[in-house]
């Protein structure tokens, strides 16, 4: 690596020791070798253009900061010759846990500074949001129903202001006071065959360990594989949502009649009702309402793995 870029959420985990730390960070690549600039985001949604500007200039770009961050990041990389590396700096960083990096932004820099970039496969969704036909890759997850409305509503919150707690706190009044309706949800399995259900929530997930309440729903899932996993909780919601997170939790998802866990090569998700807004979110943020379809683009981005950790157990 001769030339690296950082992308700095600077609102990412409220930290109020940004500067010492981009600092640090910088130090710690130019010690190496490596031809440092960083870049601080002044506005939700830039990291991707800063990333995309970066990434023929760069050899690897650093997403700093969370989820979010790593999902603008991605963005800006997919189909370039940059690699995609990761500081943690937010209050999940579920990428960042299931890279097995460490949460210390230092430690995360050092575990990825010698390892060989390598192409993993990234989600891809298309939608539409008001005339325009949009693209974007996840690297974490994908969703509709319940978990696209519950980033929606801490979008309209103070979800900053929050952290983890808002999330389960949001969750749960919606399990209880929100009616989820059913939509139609249509996957391709590995053989070709295409097939149709009635889903009150989809989940994609990337990822073994979604973290805290959310940790044991999707345990099969990982970067390494050539199909998704696809979780449709069937309706209704009501008992649906509560037996999915109720089973997961103590292992018991396999005998969840209200659940069915699928492989698949893509799946389109549609509402029943055209006055059904059915909201969908990437990577934890919202980025719209049903119809959304999903696929995997193979080899898609160049990804820093830590060496003898997640690299090694991907083999
Ligand atoms: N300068 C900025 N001002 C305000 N918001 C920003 C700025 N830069 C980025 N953002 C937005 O901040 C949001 C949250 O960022 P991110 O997900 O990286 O942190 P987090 O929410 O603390 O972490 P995690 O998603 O891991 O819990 C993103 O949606 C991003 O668009």
């Amino acid at each position: 690596m001769h030339r690296a870029t950082l992308v700095v959420n600077a609102s990412a985990g409220r930290r109020k020791d940004l500067q010492t730390l981009v600092h640090a960070l910088t130090q710690a690549l130019e010690q190496s070798g490596v031809q440092t600039t960083a870049v601080l985001t002044t506005a939700a949604g830039e990291a991707q253009s800063i990333a995309a500007a970066a990434a023929s200039k760069s050899d690897a770009v650093f997403a700093c900061g969370g989820d979010g961050t790593v999902h603008e990041v991605l963005q800006g990389l997919v189909g370039t010759t940059a690699a995609l590396g990761v500081v943690p700096l937010g209050t999940a960083n579920v990428f960042a846990r299931n890279l097995h990096l460490s949460l210390n932004p230092i430690k995360a820099l050092e575990q990825q500074l010698n390892s060989e970039p390598r192409a993993v496969s990234v989600g891809e969704a298309r939608y539409t949001t008001g005339e325009s036909e949009v693209t974007r890759y996840f690297t974490v997850m994908a969703g509709a129903g319940p978990d696209g409305a519950l980033v929606y509503r801490l979008l309209a919150g103070k979800r900053s202001k929050l952290g983890r707690s808002a999330y389960y706190a949001h969750a749960l009044r919606l399990f209880l006071t929100r009616n989820f309706p059913p939509f139609r949800v249509k996957y391709r399995t590995s053989d070709g065959e295409w097939v149709e259900q009635r889903g009150v929530s989809v989940m994609c997930s990337r990822v073994a360990n979604l973290g805290g309440v959310f940790s044991r729903l999707a345990s099969e899932s990982s970067q390494s594989e050539s199909d998704l996993l696809l979780s449709i909780v069937k309706p209704p919601a009501r008992v649906g949502l509560p037996a999915w997170f109720a089973l997961s939790r103590i292992g018991l998802k396999a005998q969840n009649p209200w659940l069915e866990e699928v492989r698949v090569s893509e799946f389109l998700c549609t509402p029943f009702e055209t006055n059904h807004r059915i909201h969908a979110e990437l990577d934890g943020e919202w980025v719209g309402n049903l119809p959304m379809s999903v696929r995997l683009l193979p080899k898609a981005v160049l990804l820093l793995m830590p060496k003898n950790n997640a690299a090694e157990r991907m083999k």
